[in-house]
């Protein structure tokens, strides 16, 4: 990422609303399935919104509202006609006003939910929409895929390897996938999961529910001051 995007999409000043958290990754990996398992188990718990982006169709969105996991009305499509990571790093208009409009419409909120469409191992949000991201990846591309880095794997505040449960039918070695995330990831965390034999993605709800407590308890004490800093430091 160029040092002019971090320029132009600083963080937003005001914690005077709910956290922002991106969920990223390469087509396929389990996006729309990691957030419809987080509504599941957050739901009861936290004050929910989604944002979903898609090139042409509404399908996430649409996934998600058949699902049943949230109030349909909480779940607001973007269109973005154009490369996933145009929407959530350059151009972040479309996505700032979805955020805003659940805002208005269902705050106060403790979390909006925004996941990228499908796109590649460069794709990362600007800080100026989200203030922690999720980087997914599936084991379907084999155990090298953290070792070959780039900004999703590196610089995510927490990355998730899933589809655990097709690691042996693909000849992926998770030991590996650790190992070599670990080192490239300068201590910022890793979970594993398969959605499918565990939909309640436990361990990532703890995450998200901690990230979003951090947040509270800044927007408690400084309403108006900076962005809270990175829990995972
Ligand atoms: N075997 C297995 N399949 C999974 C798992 N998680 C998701 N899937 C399946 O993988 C496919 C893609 O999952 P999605 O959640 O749609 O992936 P996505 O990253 O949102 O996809 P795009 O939005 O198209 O980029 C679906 O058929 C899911 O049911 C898992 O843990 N194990």
């Amino acid at each position: 990422m160029s040092a002019n995007h971090e320029d132009r999409h600083q963080s937003p000043a005001s914690l005077d609303r709910a956290l922002r958290l991106g969920i990223g990754g390469p087509v396929g990996s389990g996006k729309t399935a990691l957030v419809a398992a987080l509504c599941r188990t957050l739901g009861p718990v936290l004050r929910l919104g989604v944002v979903t982006n898609d090139i042409y169709t509404t399908e996430d969105a649409d996934f998600l509202r058949r699902a049943g996991v949230l109030d349909p009305e909480r779940i607001v499509a973007v269109q973005t006609g154009c490369c996933p990571h145009t929407a959530i790093r350059d151009d972040i208009a479309a996505n700032i006003d979805a955020v805003e409009t659940l805002e208005e419409r269902f705050g106060p909120l403790d979390l909006v939910i925004v996941e990228s469409g499908g796109d590649n191992l460069t794709a990362t949000f600007s800080r100026g929409l989200a203030d922690q991201q999720i980087f997914v990846l599936d084991v379907s591309g084999g155990d090298k895929v953290p070792r070959k880095g780039g900004p999703g794997v590196t610089t995510a505040d927490l990355l998730v390897v899933n589809k655990t449960d097709l690691a042996k039918h693909v000849g992926a070695d998770l030991t590996v996938m650790s190992r070599d995330a670990a080192a490239v990831r300068d201590g910022k965390p890793v979970l594993f999961t398969s959605i499918r034999e565990v939909p309640e993605v436990y361990a990532v709800a703890e995450w998200v529910h901690g990230v979003v407590e951090s947040w509270a308890h800044a927007r408690a004490h400084h309403p108006h001051g900076p962005a809270v800093p990175s829990t995972n430091a």
